[in-house]
């Protein structure tokens, strides 16, 4: 099985072209091959199909040639993953299956435009980031309030006092499963003025990850929303790199790095 290895502020990701929808993968095969010892090692795995063979997305695909397949290191499903999507778009490029410059992606949230920018950065449009609520988690013993983001998938983004660098995320943080009862991918961070956020994240499914574009955008709403905004351009800082967010009347942008590290043959089977 071929496969290559990219991340996004080192949210890292395991590609497998698969452009006609021919691959078996079992949870319990991407579990392995995101195993970082046992396997590849990675936060998720980005399956590469043409949407006209996934009969769930085909008709909702827009102009969307190519499917993002997104999974957890645990093998779960998610709708939308931020990161994954410029590193899939990047993928796409590289790959010679789309031309630079503009074009679309499907998700199981929704077919998403992607931009390259002529930085090298790559600009995702998010859809609406919306509130759905308030919420709490405990996080070694400590309890966070929070907003409820959508994002296409579920958040919990809690501004909090304490610096973020002294947060245990080593366990899962509490939630309530009557408001997430999917899971939920939790953000704590501290805002620093009105245009920059310091954020650490625990991923449904993946753990204490070192971004999340999807949480770095529900923290910018999160942020925003402390003083009374809905809109601006937010920097969120992550342990594994900067993010943009844009924060627009009817839709939200993330802008950041992409970068495809290797390539290879994966011998790993059921
Ligand atoms: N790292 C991603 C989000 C991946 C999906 C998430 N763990 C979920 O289960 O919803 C990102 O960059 O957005």
């Amino acid at each position: 099985m071929r496969f290559l290895k990219g991340h996004g502020t080192e949210n890292d990701f395991v590609i497998l072209p698969d452009p006609d929808g021919e691959l078996d993968l079992p949870t319990s095969l991407i579990a392995k091959i995101c195993d970082r010892r046992a396997g590849l090692g990675a936060d998720g795995l980005l399956r590469v199909v043409r949407t006209k063979q996934v009969p769930e997305v085909a008709d909702q695909a827009g102009d969307a040639e190519w499917f993002m397949d997104y999974r957890n290191s645990d093998g779960g499903m998610a709708e939308m993953c931020g990161n994954g999507s410029r590193v899939f778009a990047r993928y796409l490029v590289e790959a010679g299956l789309v031309a630079s410059g503009e074009f679309a992606v499907a998700t199981r949230g929704g077919t998403r435009k992607v931009k390259i920018e002529d930085t090298g950065e790559i600009t995702v449009d998010m859809g609406p980031a919306v509130v759905r609520g308030e919420s709490v988690t405990s996080v070694g013993g400590q309890e966070y309030q929070g907003l409820h983001i959508d994002v296409g998938n579920p958040h919990l983004a809690c501004a909090i006092g304490d610096p973020v660098t002294q947060l245990d995320l080593a366990h899962q943080p509490s939630f309530d499963p009557g408001v997430f009862p999917s899971g939920v991918n939790i953000e704590l961070f501290n805002a620093v003025g009105t245009s920059r956020a310091v954020m650490r994240v625990f991923e449904r499914g993946s753990g204490e990850t070192r971004s999340c574009g999807t949480g770095a955008v529900a923290t910018a709403v999160a942020a925003a929303a402390l003083s009374g905004d809905t809109t601006g351009t937010w920097t969120v800082e992550v342990p594994g790199g900067s993010l943009t967010v844009i924060l627009d009347h009817d839709t939200s942008y993330l802008r950041g790095p992409a970068v495809i590290i290797a390539a290879g043959d994966l011998m790993l089977a059921e």
